[in-house]
């Protein structure tokens, strides 16, 4: 069993990033999304200190927004969120563009299985009625079809009950977790102490 991944996500200080990149993240977020609390207004500069671990997280009604986005970063994977009836078409524009993508998957039924290189398995937004980031944890009643990350709701002390909750099926493509809102001291600010134990309590974890 491959050591789990931890991704750390909603990232907007410097101070932040040195933090996660301390702890060891292997995958370190940044939000392009203006109606969240932890958008980041300075991408350009922080993006960079993120190193190989950076990830574009964002919100956008076309994958075109998202490529523009992708070509002004030094960043080689992507979070998108973008409506169903592009997502499958924007994941493999994304991807022939030379990205890998970590693919949100509510925990929702019937969704095509989309090929990805990645999925984040998180609450709904019908669930909790905002994009990511709600802090909320899902019933973890539809897994994605690939490795993925657990999320929504995560933190240090989550991870034990939350990997007793999943069924069988989806232990097997458990490839580690993901937590933003409640690494937080406040909106947008990351609690070092919060993201140090979230971090080595992923890499310790053992199935
Ligand atoms: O964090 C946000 O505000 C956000 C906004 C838009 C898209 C995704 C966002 N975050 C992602 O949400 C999940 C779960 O977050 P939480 O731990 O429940 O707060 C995570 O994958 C973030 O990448």
């Amino acid at each position: 069993m491959s050591r789990m991944r931890a991704k750390v996500c909603g990232l907007t200080r410097a101070e932040d990033v040195a933090v996660a990149r301390s702890a060891g993240a292997d995958l370190i977020g940044f939000v392009h999304y203006p109606q969240s609390p932890r958008h980041c207004d300075a991408l350009t500069t922080l993006a960079p200190l993120a190193g190989s671990a950076g990830v574009l997280v964002m919100v956008a009604e076309q994958p075109d927004d998202i490529l523009q986005q992708l070509r002004q970063l030094p960043l080689t994977r992507v979070q998108p969120y973008l409506p169903d009836a592009c997502r499958a078409d924007g994941v493999r524009a994304l991807q022939a563009a030379g990205y890998e993508v970590l693919l949100p998957w509510p925990d929702v039924p019937d969704q095509a299985p989309i090929p990805a290189d990645l999925y984040i398995w998180e609450t709904a937004r019908a669930q909790t009625g905002v994009h990511g980031g709600s802090g909320q944890a899902h019933a973890a009643a539809h897994p994605p079809p690939g490795p993925h990350l657990l999320a929504g709701g995560m933190d240090a002390d989550a991870i034990a009950s939350r990997v007793a909750q999943l069924p069988t099926e989806a232990l097997k493509h458990l490839a580690g977790f993901d937590a933003a809102s409640r690494l937080e001291s406040s909106p947008g600010i990351k609690d070092a102490h919060r993201l140090n134990q979230f971090v080595s309590k992923v890499h310790d974890y053992a199935l």
